[in-house]
């Protein structure tokens, strides 16, 4: 297992060319948050503002759009369960990011359907969240794009049938292996399995246990995938980030809020960038 390195951090973080628009640096559709657990659709997708993404939509429960709004003005929505326009806008997404916040009602149930079966091998696609849980409770065939899975140990649990006991890295291989997945198994020491390859984030700690911090992760891989290429080496990039801008911040608070590490991504992808 190799440890997730600052070298692979800059390389992948490279300097914006000066001939670009928002179109270079992707569009991505957030789609999740129901009516009770908006905040997590929310945090996801301001995640992947600040990580750059060029365009931000979120798809989600209605009652969601105001604070939506008032937080990420950036962001354009639209209703989730509204599926052609769902559809329409789809096709013209780069990145698709689904289950923060998602729930397990029947309804959620069915948008997960339409876009596994809508997407396409040019879209890369993030499950977190609920999405992760629908589909262990009814799996259903995974689209042939590079997808990119972020479950928490008990999430891993039920879509790989690994008891978190059972979590070892050479198991977690094989399930991702299995799934034909990339994924970023979250723990205090969150691993990230890609074909043959794993690797071991460095940082991380207890001040990050706040409801958020995975929904912030997920948007923070999504905004990363829709501009950087390698998509394994984009990934990886995200999950040391987010921490490591947690560990900063944990120097001198006793708790790190998502929201206060979105707020720092633009600082760190600049230092990077200049490295
Ligand atoms: N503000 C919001 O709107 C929030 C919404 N959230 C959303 O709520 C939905 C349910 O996600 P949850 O993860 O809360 O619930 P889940 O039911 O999926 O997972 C929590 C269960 O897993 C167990 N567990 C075991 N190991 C764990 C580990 N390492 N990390 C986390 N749980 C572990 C817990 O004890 C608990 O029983 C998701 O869609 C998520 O995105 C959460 O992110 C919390 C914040
Ligand atoms: N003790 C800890 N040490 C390191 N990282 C942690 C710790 N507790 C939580 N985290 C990180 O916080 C995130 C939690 O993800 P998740 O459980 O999906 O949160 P949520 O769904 O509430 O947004 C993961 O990135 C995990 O690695
Ligand atoms: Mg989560």
């Amino acid at each position: 297992m190799q440890t997730i390195t600052t070298d692979l951090v800059k390389q992948t973080i490279i300097k914006r060319p000066a001939d670009s628009y928002k179109g270079t640096y992707g569009r991505i559709m957030l789609i999740g948050g129901n009516q009770n657990f908006g905040g997590a659709i929310i945090m996801a997708a301001t995640a992947a503002t600040y990580s750059g993404a060029g365009l931000v939509t979120v798809a989600t429960d209605p009652s969601n759009f105001t604070s939506l709004h008032a937080q990420l003005p950036e962001a354009m929505v639209m209703d989730y369960q509204n599926t052609p326009q769902l559809l329409a806008l789809l096709k013209g997404m780069d990145v698709i990011v689904i289950g923060p916040g998602l729930g397990t009602e029947p309804g959620a149930e069915t948008v997960l359907t339409t876009v596994l079966t809508h997407v396409t091998v040019q879209q890369r696609l993030v499950l977190d969240g609920s999405a992760l849980t629908l589909l262990a409770a009814n799996p259903q065939p995974l689209p042939a794009s590079p997808i990119v899975v972020t479950p928490h140990q008990m999430e891993w649990q039920r879509l790989s049938g690994l008891k978190i006991a059972d979590q070892t890295p050479a198991a977690n291989q094989v399930a991702a292996q299995r799934l034909h997945v990339t994924a970023v198994v979250k723990a205090h020491r969150t691993t990230i399995y890609a074909g043959t390859q794993a690797w071991r984030n460095p940082g991380g700690s207890p001040a990050m246990a706040t409801g958020g911090m995975g929904d912030t992760l997920a948007g923070m891989v999504g905004g990363f995938l829709a501009q950087f290429a390698d998509f394994n080496h984009a990934i990886l990039s995200a999950v040391y980030l987010h921490s490591a801008i947690a560990d900063d911040l944990a120097q001198t608070r006793y708790v790190v809020l998502p929201h206060q590490i979105s707020a720092e991504i633009p600082k760190y992808m600049h230092h990077y960038s200049q490295l």
